[in-house]
């Protein structure tokens, strides 16, 4: 008899889709397990208010500590820097979009005081240093209601990969490259998670995993775990690989977007080149702006 593999996963439409490529490519058979996350069901507290790290994950991650599931897909993005001790990240599909985008205007396009909708603190920086005049409110839940909000706001900014799995169009808008606008760490990478007593688990994931992602996304969550930062931070960084080195620029803003650290590293370790890039944000102004908010 050929093992089930149960895969566990948000019920959004986004992350069903990237639960379903996930089950596509692995050679078995396969149940998802759908998991309403605290997270989705809350949509009234702004993202942090509900605070803490890794709210979409966390009940995810559950269903795969009980046994309730082999597998957890999650958008990378999404992880905190650090796991449960009995999880580990098995595999990563190959890198989707790792850019931002603009949907509703192009940003040259804004009127003067313009209300660009975002729920992330790092987006939010980035666009008011480009737009200092326009005026960024808070927004939460799935993507098409998030997009369905242009008229009542000129503008909301979203990850590209979502709109590219949706298969949304993105008539009025543009799309930011990572230099000018910096992508959240492991922005447009689904990771699979799995326990590490799950040897058999661990190897049908092995297979399937894309080691260009592998070797970016821990340089990226290594700068992350040494930040020990959240999503509600403005943190944002990325990287690429040039041969066998990897590449990663990382960056902390104050809230507003008027003051920057940046750092960019070069290395072929990418679990020490994110220790690096992070010890040197934090020296170099970055503990302020984080302590600062
Ligand atoms: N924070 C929610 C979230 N988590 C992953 C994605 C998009 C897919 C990805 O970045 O891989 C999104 C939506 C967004 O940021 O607009």
């Amino acid at each position: 008899m050929t093992k089930i593999v149960r895969i566990a996963t948000r019920h959004s439409e986004l992350a069903l889709y990237q639960a379903r490529e996930v089950a596509s490519r692995l050679k078995c058979d396969f149940e998802i397990v759908e998991i309403t996350s605290s997270g989705d069901r809350d949509l009234i507290s702004s993202l942090s208010q509900i605070g803490g790290t890794g709210i979409f994950v966390k009940e995810v991650q559950n269903a795969l500590l009980e046994g309730r599931a082999d597998i957890a897909v999650h958008s990378a993005k999404d992880l905190p820097g650090v796991l449960p001790e009995a999880t580990t990240i098995a595999g990563y599909l190959p890198r989707g979009d790792i850019r931002d985008a603009i949907f509703g205007s192009r940003i040259s396009d804004l009127r003067e005081g313009a209300i660009v909708a975002t729920g992330s603190a790092r987006r939010r920086a980035l666009l008011l240093s480009k737009r200092p005049d326009v005026k960024v409110v808070d927004l939460r839940g799935n993507i098409r209601s998030r997009l369905s909000k242009v008229g009542e706001v000129d503008a909301i900014l979203v990850a590209n990969a979502a709109l590219v799995r949706l298969g949304i169009d993105l008539e009025l808008g543009e799309i930011f490259e990572p230099e000018e606008f910096c992508p959240q760490i492991g922005q447009g990478a689904i990771a699979i998670e799995a326990r590490l007593d799950d040897l058999s688990t661990l190897q049908l994931v092995r297979e399937v995993s894309d080691s260009d992602t592998f070797l970016q996304l821990t340089a990226e969550r290594s700068l992350l775990a040494t930040l020990g930062a959240g999503c509600t931070l403005a943190v944002g960084a990325y990287s690429s690989l040039i041969g066998p080195r990897v590449s990663l620029f990382g960056m902390i803003s104050s809230s507003d977007g008027d003051e920057f650290v940046t750092v960019k590293m070069e290395s072929e370790d990418p679990g020490l080149l994110g220790q690096r890039a992070g010890a040197f944000l934090l020296e170099n102004g970055g503990s302020r702006l984080l302590s600062n908010g």
